[in-house]
């Protein structure tokens, strides 16, 4: 059996009691600090016409974050508190609502994920559907939408990444943040903003399939162009459709879309990696 510590008698307890309110304290003092800063930033308008949520921005932070992160502290608290930092920052910065879509049969998983991301105090929107969340997000109604990871399912009306309006509409994250290694996005966030490299990225491409570009096909075609999808789904109807997660930063200039033979391909968006749960 592996020695357990010996508890520590009451006089002990006190003073790990008194040293926790110091560090109370000073995790304060720094948290009263960032949001002085934040508070100068939005009233100098230092950010110029800049948008305020720099969703790669506070990837960088967090996976700076969990790379020195060591000892008991667990890597989910770590990225739970500073979500609510970041939220905090966002919220001082100005009006910032998040529309999620909450379709019957997705269980809440929108909501959940907005939750997580955008902290407990941020508002959401609830949406009849994603249509709906990615319409509030285009009218300005809200910063961002929180929308369910496409699955292949066909259904009568089209998928959300069928319609999504890009370039306008972009997805700029993909949730949750710390996840299972190589386990796919559960949700994507969608925003008007144009999305920031961070060094370990992944790309949404929309494609129209011509008649002989089946599903293992177009895999075949985006890995001998140096995109090998992560995952990749096809649908038929409304119209055919398939949409690739692809590893890496895609701008419209990348050369390797150049010679694609689809006759249309667009970018959903470029976001950050996940990082590793453990
Ligand atoms: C503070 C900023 O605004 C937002 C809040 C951030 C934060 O709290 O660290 C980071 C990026 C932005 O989404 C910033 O742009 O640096």
């Amino acid at each position: 059996m592996p020695d357990q510590p010996t508890p520590p008698a009451p006089a002990d307890l006190a003073s790990l009691r008194v040293e926790i309110d110091r560090i109370d304290d000073a995790l304060h003092d720094l948290l009263m600090r960032r949001s002085d800063l934040v508070a100068h930033m939005a009233s100098a308008r230092l950010k110029g016409s800049a948008p305020t949520f720099r969703p790669g921005r506070e990837a960088l932070i967090l996976r700076r974050l969990l790379r020195r992160n060591q000892g008991a502290l667990a890597r989910g608290a770590v990225v739970r508190l500073w979500r609510e930092i970041i939220a905090a920052s966002l919220a001082q910065q100005g009006q910032f609502t998040v529309a999620v879509s909450a379709m019957a049969g997705e269980d809440g998983v929108a909501t959940r994920l907005a939750r997580a991301h955008f902290g407990l105090l941020t508002p959401l929107r609830a949406q009849a559907t994603p249509f709906r969340a990615l319409a509030c997000v285009a009218g300005g109604e809200a910063a961002v939408a929180v929308l369910p990871a496409p699955d292949e399912a066909e259904r009568p009306e089209p998928a959300w990444w069928m319609q999504m309006e890009a370039p306008r509409l972009r997805v700029v994250a993909a949730l949750p943040f710390l996840a299972p290694p190589d386990a796919p996005a559960e949700g994507y966030a969608v925003a008007t903003l144009s999305p920031e490299p961070t060094g370990r990225d992944r790309s949404l491409l929309r494609i129209e399939p011509g008649p002989d570009h089946t599903r293992p096909r177009i895999a075949a075609i985006l890995a001998a162009a140096g995109l090998p999808p992560l995952w990749l789904i096809r649908r038929e109807s409304p119209v055919p459709m398939a949409l690739a997660e692809v590893p890496g930063f895609l701008s419209e200039d990348e050369p390797r879309l150049a010679s694609l033979p689809f006759p249309r391909l667009q970018i959903l968006g470029s976001y950050a990696e996940p990082e590793p749960e453990e």
